[in-house]
């Protein structure tokens, strides 16, 4: 029998190959966001900016999950994620709404280095890296700030609230302990000009995740265009 020449094919690091539901989530922005999970997956585990159990989850877990957050957020405005760490949620986001002006805010130099090689190697104009705290940005001037696993509801509203314009939203992705902590912040963000803060749940099919997010409008201003899970403005 006739032996066939197989190619050999490059190695594909574990983890990265893109999941059916990317192409629909990302759709023009799929080879950006193939090439942020293999960041991740490789650069982002041996730096130590995620575990080095997550190269299998970098999609679902990471990238999917951050990914949920965009479909509450307008096509425009001026975006803060703050404690961005490896570029979650935005990065995500700001493939998913390239209009928006997303501002990575992470202070620890390792994470910002990681932000900014990402940001060159996926060429995403609409993306700049702060290397700052939170607290110290300039206040009222950013339309959304998003947050995960930063810091508890209390904490995280006293940084986010004073940096959104009046009528702006913080959208914080949270797990099972959204409604306690929620009930935790009240009081902190009556003294912080909240004006309303709900609990959303968003799902989507296709990526097959769910993500729990609260989300606090500041008093007053334009309110800022985030949607509910229904597509209606909320
Ligand atoms: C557990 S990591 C989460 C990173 C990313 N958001 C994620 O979901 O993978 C928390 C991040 O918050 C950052 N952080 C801590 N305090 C902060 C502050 N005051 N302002 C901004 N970022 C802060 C840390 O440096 C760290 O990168």
């Amino acid at each position: 029998m006739p032996t066939t020449d197989v190619e050999p094919t490059a190695p594909v690091p574990r983890g990265t190959g893109a999941p059916v539901w990317a192409a629909d989530v990302f759709g023009p922005r799929l080879a950006q966001a193939t090439a942020y999970a293999e960041l991740l997956a490789g650069a982002g585990i041996e730096r130590g900016l995620l575990g080095p159990r997550e190269a299998d989850r970098v999609w679902g877990r990471h990238i999917g999950n951050s990914a949920l957050v965009a479909e509450l957020l307008p096509e425009t405005g001026r975006l803060a994620d703050i404690g961005s760490g490896a570029g979650l949620p935005g990065i995500p986001i700001a493939l998913r709404r390239p209009q928006l002006e997303v501002v990575l805010v992470e202070p620890l130099l390792r994470r910002s280095q990681f932000l900014t090689e990402v940001v060159d190697e996926l060429g995403l104009d609409n993306v700049t890296v702060v290397r700052e705290r939170a607290e110290k940005l300039p206040k009222r001037s950013f339309d959304l700030v998003t947050a995960r696993a930063v810091a508890p509801l209390p904490k995280l509203s006293q940084w986010a609230l004073p940096l959104l314009r009046a009528g702006g939203t913080l959208l914080a992705l949270k797990g099972q302990s959204a409604s306690a902590e929620l009930e935790e912040a009240r009081s902190v963000l009556g003294r912080l000009a909240a004006e309303e803060a709900t609990i959303e749940q968003v799902e989507n099919e296709s990526i097959g995740e769910s993500a729990t997010i609260v989300r606090v409008r500041k008093q007053g201003g334009a309110r800022t265009a985030t949607t509910g899970k229904d597509g209606q403005s909320a």
